[in-house]
C-alpha cells in the first residue's frame, strides 16, 4: 500500500536485493559484530533499509541473512541472532540453537515471543503489575476469553458484567492476517456469530488517539497514531450488531502533528512509560516490542494497555511526518537506536576484554570474506 506523497524509491524489491547483495561484499573495515537475521522477505526489505545497513556498516556491524534451508549451527558464527518468523518448526530450531550457543544473543527467546502471541497472556503481566504512581495508573481493559461454544457468549458476557461496546479479537495474535481480524460489538447477542477462540475486551473511549510505545532494549520512542473514534452512549443505544473494522495500525496515519485537543494528544508521562517498559522488559523477557496504550477519555492519567507486539516494523508502509519530505519508519531514528542497541549487547558481553572481539572475525582468523 503506497501512501499518498510517499517518496518514490526505485523498486524496493530490487533495491533491497541489490543492497542485500552488497552487504556481504561490503563487510565493515572494523568489524565489531555479526547479526544473523531470519525475517520474512517483506520484513527484511522494510526493516533493513539502506540507511540502517549503511549506518551499521559504519559502526562495524555486519548483517548476514540466515539460510533457513541449512542447519543454523552450520552458519555464522553470530554474535546476535535477530528473528521474526512464524511456525513451530522455527521456534524449535531457534530454541535448540539457543541451548547449543549460549554465547549468542537471540532476539528474542521464542517462549517470550509466544507469550505475547496470546491476547490473554500478553496483558496478564500488565494486569499483575497494576502500575500506579504519582504520574498515573496503567491498567488493562476488562476482558473475557471465549474458547467454547459461541452460543454461550451472551450469557458469559452478562455473567462477567462486561460493559458494551466490546472489541472482539482472535485469542491468538501470531501475526497471521486472521489474528488481526477485529470486530466492534454494540450488543452481546450478535457475539454468538463470532468464531472462538477469541477475547472480548471492553472498549475504552480514548479520544480517537492511540500511543505506540516502541521499545528497543532500554530505548523508548512514543508516537501518536489515529485510532478508533469514541462510542457515545447515544450511539450505543441506537446501534446493534457486530462490525469488522480494518487494521488500525497499518491504516492509521501519524497523529503526531495533528491539531488535537491537548487533553487527548498529550503523551503519557515519560517516567510512567519508563517504569512500565522496565517492568515489562523483565516480566515479558523481551527486548524488542511495542505497547499500544490509550488514555481513558476524560481522565488525565488513567491509561490502558490494549496490545503488545513483538518486534513491529514498517510493514504497513512508512509514516508521513509533518512534511512530505520527512519520512521515518514508525520509530523515528530507529537506525541509530537499533545499531546502538546491538553494540550495547556485545559490549556488555565483552566488557572485561580490552578490545571487542567478534566471533565472526575470530573464527575467520581475521580474514573476513
Ligand atoms: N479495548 C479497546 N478500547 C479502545 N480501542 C481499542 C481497544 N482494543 C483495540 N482498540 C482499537 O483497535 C485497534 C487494534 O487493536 P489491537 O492493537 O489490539 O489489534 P492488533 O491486531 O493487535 O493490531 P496491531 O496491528 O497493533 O498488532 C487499536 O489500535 C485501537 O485503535
Ligand atoms: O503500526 P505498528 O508498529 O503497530 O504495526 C505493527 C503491528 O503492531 C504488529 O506488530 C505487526 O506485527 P504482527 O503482529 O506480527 O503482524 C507489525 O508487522 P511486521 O510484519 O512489520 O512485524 C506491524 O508493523
Ligand atoms: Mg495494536
Ligand atoms: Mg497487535
Amino acid at each position: 500500500m503506497r501512501l499518498k506523497g510517499e517518496i518514490s524509491y526505485p523498486d524496493e524489491e530490487e533495491e533491497g536485493k541489490k543492497e542485500m547483495h552488497s552487504i556481504s561484499a561490503g563487510v565493515p573495515q572494523h568489524l565489531k559484530l555479526v547479526v544473523g537475521y531470519a525475517l520474512t522477505k517483506k520484513k527484511t526489505i522494510s526493516f533493513l533499509q539502506p540507511k540502517l545497513q549503511g549506518l551499521a556498516r559504519n559502526k562495524g556491524i555486519l548483517f548476514v541473512a540466515i539460510d533457513q534451508n541449512r542447519p543454523l549451527s552450520d552458519q555464522g558464527p553470530f554474535d546476535i541472532v535477530l528473528h521474526k518468523l512464524s511456525g513451530r518448526n522455527w521456534c524449535q530450531i531457534i530454541e535448540d540453537y539457543r541451548q547449543k550457543h549460549p554465547e549468542v544473543t537471540v532476539l528474542d527467546p521464542p517462549d517470550a515471543i509466544q507469550h505475547v502471541h496470546n491476547r490473554q497472556s500478553m496483558l496478564q503481566d500488565v494486569a499483575d503489575l497494576n502500575l500506579s504512581d504519582c504520574y498515573g495508573k496503567v491498567s488493562v481493559p476488562r476482558q473475557l476469553v471465549i474458547t467454547e461454544d459461541p452460543s454461550s457468549i451472551p450469557d458469559a458476557v452478562t455473567k462477567a458484567g462486561l460493559v458494551l461496546p466490546l472489541v472482539a479479537k482472535p485469542l491468538i495474535a501470531d501475526g497471521s492476517a486472521k489474528s488481526h481480524e477485529l470486530s466492534l460489538a454494540y450488543d452481546q447477542y450478535s457475539l454468538s456469530n463470532l468464531e472462538p477462540p477469541l477475547v472480548l475486551q471492553e472498549f475504552v473511549n480514548h479520544g480517537g488517539v492511540l500511543f505506540k510505545v516502541y521499545i528497543v532494549g532500554e530505548a523508548i520512542k512514543v508516537v501518536r497514531r489515529f485510532s478508533l473514534p469514541d462510542v457515545s452512549k447515544r450511539e450505543l443505544s441506537k446501534n446493534a450488531g457486530v462490525f469488522r473494522f480494518p487494521r488500525v495500525s497499518c491504516a492509521a496515519a501519524s497523529a503526531d502533528d495533528a491539531d488535537l485537543d491537548p487533553g487527548v494528544a498529550e503523551l503519557p508521562p515519560r517516567p510512567l512509560l519508563e517504569s512500565l517498559a522496565k517492568e515489562l522488559r523483565c516480566r515479558l523477557g523481551l527486548r524488542l516490542f511495542n505497547i499500544d496504550i490509550i488514555r481513558e477519555h476524560g481522565t488525565r492519567d488513567h491509561f490502558y494497555v490494549i496490545d503488545i507486539n513483538y518486534f513491529p516494523g514498517k510493514q504497513c508502509g512508512l509514516e508521513l511526518r509533518s512534511s512530505s519530505t520527512n519520512w521515518y519508519g514508525k520509530m523515528p531514528e530507529y537506525e541509530h537506536i537499533f545499531t546502538d542497541f546491538f553494540l550495547s549487547l556485545v559490549q556488555s558481553k565483552y566488557r572485561k576484554r580490552p578490545t571487542v572481539e567478534c566471533a565472526y572475525w575470530k573464527n575467520n582468523n581475521g580474514n573476513v570474506s
